[in-house]
């Protein structure tokens, strides 16, 4: 008999929990998959046998190390960066680089395990990984993190390329970040290739990237409500954030006729009755992206709004929550709020923001929840497209891509109806996203039986 037949859900995360010390947002990844894949595979000997999904648990290969930089000053700076290869059953290792002071290897080690899964659902053929490193880009001069994106690209470049692993941006690593590594990997080893996506139009970048993940975000949306028979017109959306994934998925809602009226940052958010016009996302894109100044400053902009310093949105009444940060920033309180206040739909665009118990309450309230890993799939699939590219030498065209894009996101929305329980009336995207996703994976590591 295979060991996994004695192993019960409490057993499996007890061993994840003890291989993992102190790695509390894996274990969380860990045990919101385990959950569904325990039931999905209950009568299905050939995964137990194979330990497949304790397999997917345990990263391909961790690699962790120093990063010395010079500040202005002179000073020499010490960081630690990673790259965390989790699996590459269906494709390259695929997945960005968070550049933040709070990175650790749990947090990478939960996002590529995240990833692992995303990027099966995109359907396009990509393993999943995440790196970084716990530098804080806030305040730091373009002299000084080019310096330090070039000292982390000297290491990390022996365990990345176009057909090994292919990193590209995340919080904090955006266009000029992957500017500097590209640069940098191009002089250490005099190839140009597809190595990094996220890359700038004019050296070997796809249209559309940029805007990607966001879009994809509301895409998503827009397909659970057709779903429920109803449309994103004239709905009341809160969004956290204001970096890549919010203002593009704050853009794109506002563009399909609904009102965003919130958006945050680590000091606190900014509630905007009148709703965000394409011009005052415009000014927040700028204020964040060229000037990387602070929020609260919105309100010196725009009249009727009001900043909300040290707080997150979910008070502020809205039918949908896009929550665009980070990690674990909603949990209960903030759910059972959005209940009260009468939301819909929570459709998450950062990886991971709302936590396990947020997710229970909702799903208790029938609130539909768009998890990330289908809902935020939008940004890697575009960065599968632009590795296409990159291979082929050939470029899409933005109206292909922006085409590609929506199709992607529908596909998604398919694949995981085919894994909705169809005696419930409610649809648990996120049970369903949760098998759609591993059973690609899985099936493939059967395929090349045990390595
Ligand atoms: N950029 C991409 O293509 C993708 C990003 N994501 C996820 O989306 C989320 C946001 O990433 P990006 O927009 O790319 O990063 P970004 O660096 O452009 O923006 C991050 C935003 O989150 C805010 N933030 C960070 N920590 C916070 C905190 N503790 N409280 C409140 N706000 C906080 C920042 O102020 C900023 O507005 C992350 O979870 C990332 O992993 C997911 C899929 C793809
Ligand atoms: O485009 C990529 O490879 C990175 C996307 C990413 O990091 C994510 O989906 O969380």
């Amino acid at each position: 008999m295979a060991i996994s037949d004695h192993v019960n859900l409490e057993q499996f995360m007890a061993g994840v929990q003890r291989r993992n010390p102190g790695e509390t947002e894996f274990h969380q990844a860990v045990y919101e998959v385990a959950v569904d894949i325990f039931d999905f595979i209950q009568d299905k000997e050939i995964y137990h046998e194979a330990q497949i999904l304790r397999r997917i648990a345990e990263p391909d290969r961790v690699v962790s190390f120093r990063v010395c930089w010079e500040d202005d000053n002179g000073n020499v700076r010490v960081q630690r960066g990673y790259r965390v290869q989790n699996n590459n059953a269906i494709g390259p290792y695929k997945g960005g680089l968070r550049f933040h002071k709070s990175v650790d290897q749990s947090i990478l080690k939960f996002l590529a395990f995240e990833q692992t899964f995303k990027n099966s659902l995109t359907g396009l053929p990509m393993g999943g990984a995440k790196g970084g490193a716990d530098f804080n880009p806030k305040g730091k001069s373009d002299n000084e993190v080019m310096r330090f994106c070039q000292s982390f690209m000297t290491e990390l470049y022996r365990h990345v390329g176009e057909d090994t692993d292919v990193p590209a941006g995340d919080i904090g690593t955006g266009a000029r970040e992957i500017g500097y590594m590209f640069g940098q990997y191009k002089r250490i080893t005099n190839r140009y290739v597809g190595v990094l996506t996220g890359k700038g139009l004019e050296w070997g970048g796809s249209l559309v990237r940029t805007e990607s993940t966001g879009y994809g975000v509301v895409y998503f949306a827009e397909d659970m409500l057709a779903q429920a028979g109803d449309d994103l017109e004239g709905k009341q959306v809160a969004v956290s954030g204001s970096g890549n994934v919010a203002t593009f998925a704050a853009e794109k809602a506002t563009q399909l006729g609904a009102r965003v009226v919130t958006m945050s940052d680590s000091d606190g958010f900014v509630h905007d009755p009148g709703g965000f016009t394409q011009e005052k996302i415009d000014w927040v894109k700028r204020h964040k992206t060229h000037y990387r100044g602070r929020l609260s400053a919105y309100v010196d902009q725009f009249k009727g709004a009001t900043f909300h310093a040290g707080e997150r949105p979910w008070s502020v009444p809205c039918d949908i929550a896009l929550p665009c940060a980070t990690q674990n920033e909603l949990g209960p309180d903030d759910a059972r709020q959005l209940v009260a206040n009468g939301a819909r739909m929570v459709v998450e665009g950062a990886n991971m923001p709302t936590t396990n118990d947020a997710v229970k309450l909702l799903r208790e309230a029938r609130v539909l929840f768009g998890p990330a890993k289908a809902a935020n799939a939008g940004g890697v699939a575009v960065s599968g497209l632009e590795m296409s590219q990159n291979q082929t030498r050939m470029a899409l065209r933005e109206d292909e891509l922006q085409k590609l894009l929506r199709e992607i996101m529908r596909n998604i929305h398919s694949r995981c109806l085919a894994y909705a329980d169809p005696r419930s009336d409610y649809i648990d995207y996120a049970k369903a996203a949760n098998i759609a996703g591993f059973k690609k994976v899985a099936d493939a590591m059967l395929a090349f039986g045990v390595v």
